[in-house]
């Protein structure tokens, strides 16, 4: 399948499950792989036709943003929800979620998920 990548989007947020990571900002570092087919939009060279990362982008940092978080996997199953009811074109998603400054020793901690639209598996 076809996919729209977006590689390491950093995004700073309140992030996290102690009371000192409540009162700043974080780095998180995001990575999307969306599955769709981009035929149209190569024979249209219309950005209407496209998965627009530019959009999409935006729609993930005002989203991790607003959520102030606890943990990761929150981020990473409300972007997966968010791009597959925005984006109907978008069949497969992967989405890694990384906090590079939580652990020392370490480049980055994350989270890691993909799901498929015709078998979406929920975490309600
Ligand atoms: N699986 C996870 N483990 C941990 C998370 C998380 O979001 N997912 N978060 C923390 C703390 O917030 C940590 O980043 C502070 O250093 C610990 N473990």
């Amino acid at each position: 399948m076809d996919k729209v990548i977006i590689e390491g989007l950093q995004v700073d947020a309140v992030i996290g499950v102690f009371d000192w990571e409540r009162q700043i900002f974080q780095p998180l570092i995001v990575d999307l792989e969306l599955g769709c087919d981009i035929c149209r939009a190569a024979q249209t060279d219309n950005i209407e036709d496209a998965v627009n990362y530019k959009a999409v982008c935006d729609l993930v940092s005002d989203l991790i943003i607003d959520t102030k978080a606890q943990l990761i996997e929150r981020l990473a199953v409300l972007i997966c929800d968010k791009i597959l009811a925005e984006y109907p074109a978008v069949q497969h998603i992967k989405v890694t979620v990384r906090k590079p400054t939580a652990i020392t020793n370490t480049t980055a901690v994350g989270i890691c998920i993909e799901r498929n639209r015709d078998s979406l598996r929920t975490c309600h």
